[in-house]
Formats: structure tokens, C-alpha cells, sequence
């Protein structure tokens, strides 16, 4: 990129247009052009491509590009129908083998999805019905056709089924975009709704084997913003919210509860296991530089745990936990402290 930079400064000719200007005001527009090249290389690695963002937002948005991309491609797929009819070339098993649905680009992007083990299966097995129908439609009016036959219902009957197809489409991004819109921008981690929304059904599935949940806030972070600027402390939670996804497993979701405030349910089968967890992360955590811009910056969190008891609210867990949280704030910080269900306190820190 430096490489880059010193030979547009240098060679102006190398910049398209900038030999219109003299040699003094090519010579500033080239060194204008090669700060911004570089700056937006800087900011783009900052804010761009090279941040992880969580699984599952990442997840969505491969999934909405894949959908555009192969919808795109049955509209070609449309034409080659068209062309098909008027030429009655051979390489058509796209649109003439009775599994063509398989064969067409949509058809082998859908069969990959439908391979992948995802809650919301039945949006693509409704799309999966709708395309087999496209396809089936089209042969039946190639056949008609054929032998000029072509009657308004084989028409209609196509027109149906594309107007079906489409439909399951639009019903699928709809749901992938709501779904988008439950994650935070900031870190990719999904906000306090998702987790009101799952919650219940998460506890009735593993509050029996050992849930716990972790209410972990960072400390002094307004102190981070003072010191060194909004931006860099959007990149510490950034960098936190990667850090604490990177620390649990896939079955344990991390939320951004608040402003610096984050949620993880973890799977323990015991108290003991479930300390030695929140206390791993938080020395993770204390132990670890983020570098964001020409700072290095270390945090800590302060944290309430507390167990998920079967058919208790979420609300009350969560007063529990907070409660946790703030002892451990007002009695130092950098700590994760256990509440049980009688509202007994134990630092758990060392
Ligand atoms: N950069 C950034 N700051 C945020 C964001 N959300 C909340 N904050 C800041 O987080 C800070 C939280 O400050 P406080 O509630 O006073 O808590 P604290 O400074 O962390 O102190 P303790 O929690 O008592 O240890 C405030 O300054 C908020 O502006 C965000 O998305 N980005």
C-alpha cells in the first residue's frame, strides 16, 4: 500500500486525468489522492472486512447475497427458456430433465442450504416446493407447445407458479432481514429482544441439565471514551464481543445487553464449573491488549452469575444477576460474583 502510495506521488502520469493539470498541482493531487488511499486502507481495516462479526449475523447476510444471486440467476434461466423454444438446442437439461429443479444454478445453491442444520428450514422447504413447481409448469408448457397446442391455462398455470416461487422468496428475505435487524450494528451480537424472545424456550430446553447466566459490564468504560475517544471505545466492545464469542461454545449465546453491557448463557452442570468458566473469561479478558488504532488497551469486567431455575422469568434471573453485578462493582471490580436463588452472595474472584 506504501509501495503504492510514494508511486502515484512520483509518477504522475500514473493517475488517470491528472495529466490535464500542471506538474506542481498534479504532483499535490497525487499526494492528496495517495492520503486518502492509504487512510481508507487504515480505516477499512479498522472498521471494514477484517472484523469478525458474530456467526450468526454473518450467516444472514451470506444467506441474503447467495438468495439474490441465485433468484438472479433463474430470471437467465427465464431467457434461456425463451431461448430454448425459439432455437430447441440440446444442452437444456436445465429446463427439460424431469429433475431439472436440481440442475439449474438456484437448484444447487437450495439443496445446499437445505443440507445445513438451521431452525428456519421451513422457508427453504416451502421455496423447495415452489421451484419444483416452476420447473414442472415450464415442461408442461414446452410440451403443449411442441406440438403447438399452447392453451391460456398452461400459460396461466406457469405464471402461477413463478408468481409462487416468488412469493416464498419474498416471505424467506423478510424473515432473514427481521432477523438481521434483532443484531447489534456495533459488534454483530444479538441485542436484549432476541434474548426476551428465546429466552423461555432456551430455559425449558437446558435449565434442567445446568444453565447459568453471566451479566458482565465493563469497568471504568466511560473513562476508555474520555481518554482516547468515542471510536476507539466502539472498538473495544467490538473487540470484546469477539473475544467472549471466541471463549464459549456455539451453544452458548452472547447478547450486548446495554451500552457496555453483555449477557452469555453458559452451560455448566455444577456451581463449581459454572465459577470456573466466568472466571476463565474474565482473566481472558483482564489479560488481554486491544489494539484499536495506535492505542493498546487493556479492560476489565465486573460480573453477576447466577442459575437458570426451570420455570423461573427472565426478569427475576436478571434481577438476581444485577444485584450480583453491583456488589461486585462496589466492592472493587474486576470480579464475577455468584447470586443463588436466596439471594446469597459469593465473590468468586481470586
Ligand atoms: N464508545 C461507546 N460508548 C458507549 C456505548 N454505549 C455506552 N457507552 C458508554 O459507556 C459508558 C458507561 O459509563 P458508566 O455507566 O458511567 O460506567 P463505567 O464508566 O463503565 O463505570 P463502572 O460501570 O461503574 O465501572 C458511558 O460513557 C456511555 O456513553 C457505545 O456503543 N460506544
Amino acid at each position: 500500500m506504501l509501495a503504492a502510495f510514494f508511486f502515484m506521488k512520483y509518477n504522475d502520469t500514473y493517475i488517470p486525468g491528472f495529466k490535464l493539470f500542471d506538474n506542481n498541482l498534479t504532483d499535490h493531487a497525487g499526494l492528496l489522492y495517495g492520503i486518502i488511499v492509504v487512510f481508507c486502507y487504515y480505516f477499512g481495516k479498522y472498521y471494514g472486512e477484517e472484523w469478525e462479526l458474530n456467526r450468526e449475523y454473518k450467516y444472514i447476510d451470506a444467506t441474503i447475497s447467495g438468495l439474490n444471486k441465485s433468484s438472479d440467476a433463474h430470471f437467465k434461466w427465464l431467457v434461456n427458456v425463451l431461448y430454448y423454444v425459439s432455437k430447441k438446442h440440446d444442452h437444456a437439461s436445465d429446463i427439460t430433465s424431469c429433475n431439472a429443479h436440481e440442475r439449474c444454478e438456484f437448484g444447487i445453491w437450495l439443496q445446499q442450504k437445505l443440507n445445513e442444520d438451521r431452525d428456519d428450514k421451513s422457508y427453504l422447504q416451502d421455496i423447495y416446493h415452489k421451484h419444483v413447481g416452476i420447473h414442472e409448469k415450464c415442461r408442461e408448457l414446452l410440451a403443449v407447445l411442441t406440438f403447438n397446442e399452447a392453451s391460456a391455462d398452461a400459460f396461466e398455470a406457469f405464471a402461477s407458479a413463478l408468481l409462487a416461487f416468488n412469493q416464498s422468496l419474498t416471505l424467506y428475505k423478510t424473515h432473514l432481514l427481521q432477523r438481521r435487524t434483532s443484531f447489534d450494528t456495533l459488534t454483530g451480537l444479538p441485542l436484549r429482544r432476541t434474548l426476551d424472545e428465546s429466552f423461555e424456550k432456551t430455559s425449558e430446553k437446558f435449565a434442567k441439565e445446568g444453565l447459568y447466566l453471566l451479566l458482565l459490564d465493563i469497568d471504568h468504560f466511560k473513562k476508555i471514551n474520555d481518554n482516547y475517544g468515542h471510536l476507539t471505545g466502539d472498538l473495544v466492545l467490538r473487540a470484546l464481543a469477539i473475544q467472549l464469542e471466541d471463549e464459549t461454545r456455539k451453544c452458548e449465546p452472547v447478547y450486548r445487553y446495554g451500552g457496555e453491557e453483555f449477557i452469555i448463557l453458559l452451560h455448566a452442570s455444577s456451581d463449581e464449573d459454572a465459577f470456573a468458566i466466568a472466571e476463565r473469561i474474565r482473566l481472558l479478558v483482564a489479560n488481554t491488549e486491544i489494539a484499536a488504532g495506535d492505542h493498546s488497551i487493556k479492560i476489565t469486567f465486573t460480573a453477576g452469575l447466577t442459575q437458570v431455575h426451570e420455570n423461573e422469568s427472565l426478569h427475576r434471573i436478571l434481577e438476581r444477576a444485577d444485584k450480583a453485578l453491583y456488589h461486585g462493582k462496589h466492592t472493587g471490580r474486576n470480579r464475577c460474583v455468584y447470586v443463588n436463588r436466596y439471594s446469597d452472595m459469593y465473590n468468586i474472584a481470586v
